[in-house]
């Protein structure tokens, strides 16, 4: 066998020679790419309790921009955070309670689910050992991904698809996810980075972002105000509908009657992409970039023409793309993106991150400009990764916990829809394709050319 045979190049020209679609195929073939109406509005593929995602106004049948909005199972996004801050007290652990059952705990309710939260956060015996410090990986996303399919080993009922044996694996989940996270972060940190690790045992009585800061940090160490910073990264993190691409992808799979675990996955495997959750650290490099770039932070013009470069393919990673801006429902504003801004600008100066957080802010008001420019009128708003990123580079998160910071907080979503699939909408997703290869005749092999 010759050694062309066995090189990728050959294989890839042997691809290219036989497979083609034209882009303009799908619109002349009415196909709704992306599974996107004609005006950019998404396909309906079904319905929710969960939460809604409003982001323009249908007005005689036009597609008009609003202000971004995010509803929890009927409730503002911007109530339940004005109430984490009134009340001074960490409230992820409350819309966990929300997404999942639909209703607002009562203190007693709320008392115990933080209690059986606790209870679920260590992981079984010697999976540390077996699974993570065994089988590291570079990335934790992939880490994280993995553990929640190697749980499936852990679990005697994995395959039953009752409510209450489903709602068990999501508390089970949903609690053991950032213990998985920080572990595989140690783990990666010890590997890949040559760094010291530590396991630090929780404590108990404390939240969720308390229970990241404490394991994560080497000194144990962290403030109040870290840990309610985390706490509304998380809450607005927690759910955006059944559309999103992660959520989606564990609803496709839930829709077969696939285990928790592998649906699960799905959605972590999904978020990951750049597109999506990887978006976040996207951005910070994208932000790296244009400090590396450009020399006057206060120029608009300057940054402007940076922008201009990155959609076109001249600068940055080379895809054209402006990470941490546009949408595909939002289109004024989203509101996690504005409520982010807002709580991080404060720390940002105190903490020396001042040129970051107003370089961002240039990004977010001067890349419609570009847009409308470079696309034609298009109407794009910051989105919720355009200020994550930086926030936990403030609270001195290394930039491997981003999207999985992303994860452990969209996790009561997947699960609270995966539920809903199941439960309710009790039908295979299945989505037609339109053929568009030749025919041609079978060739016995002696006769190929
Ligand atoms: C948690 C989250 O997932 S939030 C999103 C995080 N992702 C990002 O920040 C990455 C950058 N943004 C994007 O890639 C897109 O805006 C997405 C993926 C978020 C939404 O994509 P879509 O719904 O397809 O966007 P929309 O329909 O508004 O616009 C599509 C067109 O605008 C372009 N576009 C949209 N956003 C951007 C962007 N930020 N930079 C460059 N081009 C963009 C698309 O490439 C496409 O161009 P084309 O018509 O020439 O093919
Ligand atoms: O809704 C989307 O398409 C993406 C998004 O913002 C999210 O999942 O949080």
């Amino acid at each position: 066998m010759s050694d062309k045979l066995h090189s990728l190049e050959y294989l890839c020209e042997e691809y290219l020679k036989n497979n083609y679609i034209d882009p303009e195929m799908s619109e002349k073939l009415g196909v709704k790419r992306g599974l996107r109406n004609p005006d950019g509005t998404g396909v309906l593929a079904g319905l929710t309790n969960v939460c809604d995602v409003v982001g323009y106004d249908m007005i005689d049948g036009v597609r008009t921009p609003r202000d971004g909005q995010l509803i929890y199972r009927g409730i503002d996004v911007q109530d339940i955070v004005k109430a984490a801050y009134a009340e001074d007290r960490f409230i992820f652990e409350e819309v966990i309670w929300l997404l999942l059952f639909g209703s607002l705990p009562t203190a007693e309710e709320l008392a115990d689910f933080k209690v059986t939260m606790e209870e679920s956060r260590g992981l079984p015996e010697n999976f540390v050992e077996d699974m993570i410090i065994k089988a590291p990986s570079p990335n934790i996303m992939n880490k994280m991904q993995r553990s929640v399919l190697a749980l499936y080993s852990y679990d005697d009922d994995a395959e039953i698809q009752t409510l209450k044996n489903i709602l068990r694996q999501s508390v089970v989940l949903i609690s053991s996810l950032p213990t998985i996270m920080v572990n595989a972060y140690q783990v990666k940190r010890r590997v890949y980075d040559k760094k010291s690790m530590y396991f630090h045992m929780p404590k108990p009585g404390q939240s969720t972002a308390e229970h990241i800061l404490r394991t994560y940090r080497a000194d144990r160490k962290f403030t109040h105000e870290e840990a309610k910073l985390l706490d509304l990264c998380m809450v607005l993190h927690a759910d955006h509908g059944g559309g999103n691409n992660s959520t989606f992808a564990c609803r496709v799979l839930s829709s077969t009657g696939t285990d928790t675990y592998s649906a699960i996955a799905a959605g972590i495997g999904s978020l990951k992409g750049p597109k999506h959750g990887g978006a976040n650290i996207k951005v910070m490099e994208m932000l790296d970039d244009i400090k590396a770039n450009v020399r006057d932070y206060d120029d608009d013009t300057e940054i402007k023409e940076y922008l201009r470069r990155l959609i076109r393919k001249q600068a940055g990673d080379r895809s054209g793309l402006i990470y941490g801006i546009g949408h595909a429902v939002y289109t004024k504003s989203d509101p996690r993106a504005v409520i982010l801004r807002t709580n991080a600008e404060h720390l940002a100066y105190e903490q020396g991150f001042g040129d970051d957080f107003k370089l961002l802010c240039a990004v977010e008001r001067l890349a419609p400009q570009v847009f409308a420019e470079e696309k034609g009128n298009k109407n794009v708003c910051a989105n919720v990764d355009l200020y994550s990123g930086l926030i936990y580079r403030m609270l001195g998160l290394s930039v491997d916990l981003y999207t999985p910071l992303f994860a452990i907080s969209r996790i009561p979503g997947w699960c609270a829809h995966r539920i809903e699939e199941v439960v309710f909408a009790n039908r295979i997703i299945r989505p037609a394709y339109k053929y568009l290869g030749v025919r041609q005749r079978y060739v016995s092999l002696e006769d190929r050319r």
